[in-house]
C-alpha cells in the first residue's frame, strides 16, 4: 500500500475542480474555544468531491507566478534529487514550533539541503479529527491548491503520510495582524497604515471571490505578515464554493474634466459651461466583475465579533458575509475594537442581529486625513440587508471605488512601501511578496514557547517516526 502521496501544486488553471454547490442545514452545534476563534453552527455543506488531481512532477511550478523564487527552486533542486522525483518528509527538517490552530499544528521548516528558503508546514493528525473537521481540511487543501496570489499562501507541496495531511507552504516571519494591533497604542493603526492592509486584503478577496471562493474568516488573526510587511491571508477551512459567472459591465458615470470631450476608449458626452468649457462629462466604462454573487450556504461559521447579520438567522448566506467582515475589519483596525462587541459572545451576536446601525467610539484626534471616508465606507459594508450593502453585487470593483482607497493604484499594490508600524519589521528591498528567507538572529523565545518546547520534544519524536517510515 502506497502510505504516502506527494501533491506538487500548479495553477488554477492546470487543476480539475468543481465548483458546484448544495447546502443543507440540520444541526446547530457550536465548536468553539479562545475567545476570537473560529465557530461552527452547522457544517453539513455538500462539499465538491473534487480534488485537485495528483501530480509528483517537478513541472508542478511551471505557471506559478514565483515559479523563480528560491523557494520553488530548493523544492526543485530536492525533487531532482529525490529517487523517485518526489518530495518526502525526510526532505524536510523541522526549525520550530509556530502554533497550533483548530485542526493541526504549524513548523517553522526548511529542505534538508538548502537553508535559504523558509517554509511553514501544517501537519494534520487525521486520525484525531471528527467527520466535520476532516471535512474542513480537505477544504483548506482544496482551495489552497487553486491559489496563485501575491497576498495567499502558495501550497508546494501536500504530502499524505500515513494518517498525516501535511501542507508545505509560505512561512510569515511577521506574525499576524492581530498581534501588531496589539502593540499599537490603544490597539489601532493610522489611517494610511490601515489603508494598506484594507487594499491588500480587497485584493485579496477579489481574487477568491473570482474563483467562486466565499472565505467566511476574515479577521486580523487570519491576516498573516510576510517577511516584506505585505499580507498574506491564512486559513480556507471554513471557506465554501460557489459558481462565478465573469462579466463585463458598461458603467455609466459623471466625471468632472476640463478639456476634450473624449479620452481613451470612453465614450463621453458632455455638458458645456457658459465659456464652452466642458464641466462634467458622462463617461461609460466597461469593467470586469467576476462575483459569486449566487453562492449560498446555511452553515454558520465564522467568528462572533465577525459574523454577519445574515450568518445569524440560518436562512442562507452568500458572497456578502466577507464584506460585512470586511467593514468589521476595518473599523478594528482604526478602532482598536469591533463593532458590535458586546460583554458576552451572546451579547455581541444580539447586537449584531439587532436593527441598530454602527456606532462610532469618540477618539482623540480622531478627525485625522481620510477618517471620515473610513467611516463612509464602514457605513456602506455594514448595511444588514445584504442586498443593499456595498461589493454584495459587484465585488471589489465597487468598493475598490470609494474615496477611502483614492490615490491607491490597484495595479502597483504589491510594490507600495508597507507601513512603519510598532512591531512590524519589514525586510527592505523585497517588495515583491517573495516570503520566506531566515529571521535566526531575532528569535527571543517567550515563556510560552518554552512550554511549547516540551510539547515539541514529543513533536520531534513523532515526526522521526514518520520520516523513517
Ligand atoms: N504560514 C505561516 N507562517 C507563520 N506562522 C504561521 C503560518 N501559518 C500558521 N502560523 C501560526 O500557527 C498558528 C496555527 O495556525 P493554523 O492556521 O493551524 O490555525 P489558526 O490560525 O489558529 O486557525 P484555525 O484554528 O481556525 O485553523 C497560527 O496562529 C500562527 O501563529
Amino acid at each position: 500500500m502506497d502510505i504516502e502521496e506527494t501533491q506538487l501544486y500548479r495553477s488554477p488553471s492546470d487543476t480539475d475542480l468543481d465548483f458546484s454547490f448544495t447546502s443543507t442545514a440540520t444541526d446547530r452545534t457550536i465548536a468553539s474555544s479562545s475567545a476570537r476563534s473560529s465557530l461552527t453552527l452547522s457544517f453539513n455543506d455538500c462539499l465538491s468531491t473534487a480534488t485537485a488531481t495528483t501530480t509528483t512532477t517537478t513541472a508542478a511550478s511551471s505557471l506559478h507566478h514565483r515559479k523563480y523564487d528560491r523557494h520553488w527552486s530548493a523544492i526543485e533542486t530536492a525533487t531532482n534529487l529525490s529517487t523517485d522525483g518526489r518530495l518526502h518528509l525526510r526532505h524536510l527538517k523541522l526549525l520550530r514550533h509556530l502554533g497550533t490552530g483548530n485542526l493541526g499544528r504549524v513548523f517553522l521548516c526548511q529542505l534538508r539541503d538548502s537553508n535559504n528558503a523558509n517554509f511553514a508546514l501544517k501537519v494534520i493528525d487525521k486520525d484525531s479529527l471528527t467527520k466535520k473537521k476532516l471535512s474542513q481540511v480537505k477544504m483548506e487543501g482544496e482551495i489552497l491548491s487553486m491559489l496563485d496570489h501575491p497576498f495567499l499562501p502558495t501550497l508546494y507541496a501536500h504530502l499524505e503520510v500515513s494518517h498525516y495531511s501535511c501542507l508545505l507552504i509560505d512561512y510569515c516571519p511577521n506574525g499576524d495582524l492581530h498581534s501588531v494591533l496589539r502593540k499599537q497604542p490603544g490597539n489601532r493603526l493610522p489611517v494610511q497604515a490601515v489603508k494598506f492592509f484594507a487594499a491588500e486584503v480587497l485584493v485579496a478577496l477579489e481574487y477568491l471571490h473570482a474563483l467562486g471562493v466565499v472565505y467566511r474568516d476574515l479577521k486580523p488573526e487570519n491576516i498573516l505578515l510576510r517577511e516584506d510587511g505585505h499580507i498574506m491571508l491564512s486559513d480556507f477551512d471554513l471557506c465554501f464554493k460557489s459558481d462565478v459567472v465573469p462579466t463585463y459591465d458598461r458603467r455609466v458615470h459623471s466625471k468632472r474634466m476640463a478639456g476634450s470631450m473624449r479620452k481613451g476608449g470612453d465614450h463621453c458626452f458632455g455638458t458645456f459651461s457658459r465659456r464652452g468649457v466642458v464641466v462634467e462629462e458622462e463617461v461609460v466604462e466597461e469593467e470586469f466583475v467576476a462575483e459569486p454573487t449566487a453562492a449560498l450556504s446555511r452553515s454558520c461559521v465564522g467568528t462572533h465579533e465577525y459574523l454577519a447579520p445574515e450568518l445569524l438567522s440560518g436562512k442562507g448566506h452568500g458572497n456578502g458575509v466577507d464584506w460585512w467582515a470586511f467593514g468589521v475589519l476595518i473599523y478594528e483596525l482604526l478602532y482598536g475594537t469591533t463593532p458590535f462587541k458586546g460583554g458576552s459572545k451572546e451579547s455581541t451576536l444580539r447586537n449584531i442581529a439587532s436593527s441598530k446601525h454602527v456606532n462610532f467610539h469618540v477618539m482623540e484626534g480622531e478627525d485625522g486625513k481620510g477618517m471620515e471616508e473610513a467611516r463612509d465606507l464602514i457605513e456602506k459594508l455594514l448595511v444588514k440587508d445584504p442586498r443593499q450593502r456595498l461589493g454584495c453585487t459587484k465585488g471589489a470593483t465597487d468598493i475598490k471605488r470609494h474615496r477611502f482607497f483614492d490615490g491607491i493604484k490597484w495595479p502597483l499594490i504589491r510594490n507600495y512601501k508597507p507601513p512603519e508600524v510598532r512591531g512590524l519589521v519589514a525586510k527592505k528591498g523585497k517588495s515583491h511578496s517573495s516570503s520566506g528567507a531566515s529571521d535566526r538572529g531575532c528569535f527571543i523565545p517567550s515563556e510560552e514557547m518554552l512550554v511549547d518546547a516540551v510539547e515539541e520534544g514529543r513533536w520531534r519524536w513523532r515526526w522521526r517516526q514518520l520520516v523513517e517510515k
